[in-house]
């Protein structure tokens, strides 16, 4: 097991320098450990959770992997959408507990409260930061969701831009019971995605399942497929519908979404205004607003 102690030197050391930025599909097969990326269709990356044998857990790699990886995509001229799925049986069992019980023990040998306290403060920080990069990336995500969906699995899902699940899924906010209170996305994000916060309450304080037929009607996934097969299909279709539009409209639409959450409608509207006096400068607008109008469905966009 990795601890947050042996490895804390490397916490933010990215795996992949900038030089390898143009070979990030081909280089990232070799540099990650726990995630592997492939690239089904044009500009569109798929990036699967890769530890099947421990449930897709997150151990301290998989946490760190996960923002380098975003970050990297997030700058990434041939990527435009991005699949997110998990190997295996599941997609993931949340957190990896041998892992952080580990930590935990390990941070207890030290004596001084202060001391503990600050590696925590790293810890919970750097975590977050990997939850967040799904959230900053330049480039919508998609979760497809089969089986399980435990603990971080929620964090990690409620920072993504769409999330489309299988009939057997099912999803946990579960930290209640193994003795925390959630603290990397789900208790910030999950009852602006539902938007329910009863229902989010509900689900943080009693660490219940919610099922597919649920998780639908709540609006956590807004799409259910039959299999595991037919939802990766299908997500990947629609990955690939939004990778052939205009990457200047499709990622300032991202931006400003997440802005105009965390904000009033006018600071939305002032927000948008000043991206879009550059956008509608774009060649983009000129070559997308010429394809509808000449019924031409397959314009290509220059790399962004
Ligand atoms: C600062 C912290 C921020 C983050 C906080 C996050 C918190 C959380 O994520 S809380 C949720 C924690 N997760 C769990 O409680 C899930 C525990 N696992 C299970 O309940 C079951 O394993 C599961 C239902 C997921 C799967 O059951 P199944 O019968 O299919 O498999 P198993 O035989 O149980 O497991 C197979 C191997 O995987 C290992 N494993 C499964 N889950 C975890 C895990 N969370 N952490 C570490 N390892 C896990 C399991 O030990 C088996 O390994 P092995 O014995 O070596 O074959």
């Amino acid at each position: 097991m990795q601890s947050v102690l042996s490895k804390s030197s490397n916490l933010l050391r990215p795996v992949i320098g900038s030089d390898t930025l143009k070979n990030f599909a081909e280089m990232s097969s070799t540099a990650f450990k726990t995630l592997s990326v492939g690239v089904p269709k044009e500009y569109v990356y798929h990036i699967k959770l890769n530890r099947p044998e421990k449930r897709n857990a997150f151990n301290h790699a998989m946490w760190l992997e996960i923002k380098q990886c975003f970050e990297q995509i997030s700058e990434d001229e041939n990527c435009r959408a991005v699949v997110v799925s998990g190997e295996g049986k599941m997609f993931t069992a949340g957190i990896d507990l041998s892992d952080f019980v580990t930590t935990a023990q390990q941070v207890g040998e030290k004596d001084d409260v202060a001391r503990k306290a600050k590696i925590f403060h790293k810890l919970i920080e750097t975590y977050q930061a990997s939850m967040t990069s799904l959230e900053l990336c330049k480039k919508p995500i998609l979760a497809a969701v089969h089986n399980a969906c435990i603990g971080a699995g929620v964090d990690l899902i409620t920072a993504a831009d769409i999330r489309y699940c299988s009939k057997d899924a099912w999803f946990q906010v579960k930290e209640v019971e193994v003795g925390l209170a959630a603290d990397v996305g789900s208790l910030q994000r999950l009852p602006k995605v539902i938007g329910s916060d009863s229902l989010a309450r509900e689900l943080c304080y009693t660490a219940r399942k919610m099922h597919a037929d649920e998780a639908l009607t709540c609006g956590l996934v807004s799409r259910v497929f039959g299999t595991h097969n037919e939802l990766l299909e299908e997500t990947l279709k629609i990955a690939e519908v939004i990778a052939k539009k205009s990457p200047v409209a499709v990622q300032t639409t991202k931006a400003n979404l997440l802005y105009s959450r965390d904000h009033t409608v006018q600071e939305g509207l002032d927000h948008i205004k000043l991206w879009n006096q550059l956008n509608l400068q774009s060649e983009d607008l000129v070559q997308a607003a010429t394809g509808v109008m000449t019924k031409d469905e397959d314009v290509k966009f220059s790399k962004l």
